[in-house]
């Protein structure tokens, strides 16, 4: 199995839309040849495609303005079928079998659900069926919903040990500032690290059938750089750009991947689960998790928020409430809250293998 040759590709509505907000059939068509020379090429692509609500609501004749959250689901789930649907017939015509992959945050957030996730993408890959990844829209709810499918693509592309994250949008990459607002704003062709200044570049979504604008794709190229995928945001106007940057061009922003990347299980605890509760730590610890990279010792527990049992995913953040680490908590809530009243020297609460350093989760979050 070659994992060098796989490649992400997420189309967000306003890619796949025309000015109607209704699915652009020639867009679509242009996007399957795309990808068909891809697999042609020996490339396994993943295509991560927004558009179930844009396409429900132009079947219902809906309009977006105003719509409940169940209203959007409804119109998910008659979109979902319509969008598949088109995708198939274009597929088939070009000798392609697909598979639908609908996920929510809550599937990737279960470590054995996510297990089951990459093996089910690995035999669709092996065996040449192109997977067309969404949220599953219908059931994903507020608080644990991606909303957009940016982060959705990046962890994708992470799961899949991906080489490549393409993300097309109606915009020809990042630039210095929103240029909605900013007629000066200039295009930044490259970037190194996704830090606090870059975030700054980027404002919300510019179309009204996008949801998450430059910030999403903010987020998710910082996930995938620390999954050691390297992310294109570029114009998805004309498709075939995808060929192009698999060929090894850089149209729009290039987010190279981290020299620091993470291995699998660690990009899971870091960007794929939910932490279930927070430890609270004090200065020595700090210093043991952050520059000496030492596992996490009771001793260095100060307080405990949340009830979990021993094997969650636990935060772990500094006395300002600054979450710096994420990790597998050995002991349950219960025995933690035990153990810090006496503490005992030397036990473990997470092991270093399990336990993930990152200084600015929150630019992870979208
Ligand atoms: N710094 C920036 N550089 C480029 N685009 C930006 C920036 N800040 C905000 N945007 C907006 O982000 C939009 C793309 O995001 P979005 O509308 O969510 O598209 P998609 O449906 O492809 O996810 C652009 O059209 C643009 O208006
Ligand atoms: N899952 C939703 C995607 C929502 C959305 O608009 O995402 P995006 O266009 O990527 O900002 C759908 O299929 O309509």
């Amino acid at each position: 199995m070659d994992h060098c040759q796989r490649i992400v590709i997420k189309i967000g509505s306003s890619s796949l839309t025309d000015s109607k907000g209704l699915l652009d059939d020639s867009r679509m068509a242009a996007l399957a040849d795309a990808i068909t020379e891809l697999l042609r090429r020996g490339w396994q692509p993943v295509l991560v495609s927004s558009g179930a609500v844009a396409a429900g609501l132009g079947q219902l004749g809906w309009h977006r303005s105003n719509l409940t959250m169940p209203e959007r689901q409804a119109a998910a789930a008659v979109g979902q079928g319509l969008l598949m649907e088109k995708y198939n017939d274009l597929f088939q015509a070009r000798g392609i079998q697909v598979g639908q992959v609908l996920l929510t945050k809550e599937d990737l957030a279960h470590r054995r659900r996510y297990l089951n996730a990459r093996n089910t993408f690995n035999v669709l890959l092996n065996r040449q069926v192109l997977p067309i990844v969404n949220e599953n829209d219908t059931v994903a709810f507020a608080e644990i919903r991606f909303g957009d499918n940016d982060t959705l693509s990046a962890l994708v592309a992470g799961l899949v040990e991906a080489a490549l994250l393409v993300i097309l949008t109606d915009i020809d990459g990042l630039y210095s500032g929103d240029p909605r607002k900013d007629p000066q704003a200039r295009l930044i062709p490259v970037v190194r690290q996704v830090d606090e200044n870059i975030m700054q570049a980027a404002g919300g979504s510019g179309s009204p059938v996008g949801t998450g604008g430059m910030r999403t794709k903010l987020a998710a190229a910082r996930i995938a750089a620390r999954s050691g995928v390297r992310t294109v945001v570029t114009c998805g106007k004309d498709p075939s750009v995808i060929l192009a940057v698999a060929a090894g061009e850089r149209p729009g922003t290039c987010f190279e991947p981290s020299p620091r990347c993470l291995r699998s299980r660690k990009q899971w605890i870091a960007f794929g689960s939910v932490a279930r509760g927070t430890l609270t730590i004090d200065r020595g610890a700090v210093k043991a998790l952050t520059e000496d990279n030492k596992s996490l010792l009771a001793v260095g527990v100060t307080a405990v928020k949340g009830t979990f049992p021993a094997g969650s995913v636990v935060a772990v953040e500094d006395d300002r409430g600054i979450e710096l680490a994420r990790g597998i908590s050995n002991l349950s809530s219960d025995d933690l809250k035990l153990v810090i009243k006496n503490p005992q020297r030397g036990l473990e609460v997470i092991h270093r293998d399990w336990l993930v350093c990152e200084r600015s989760f929150s630019l992870c979050q979208s």
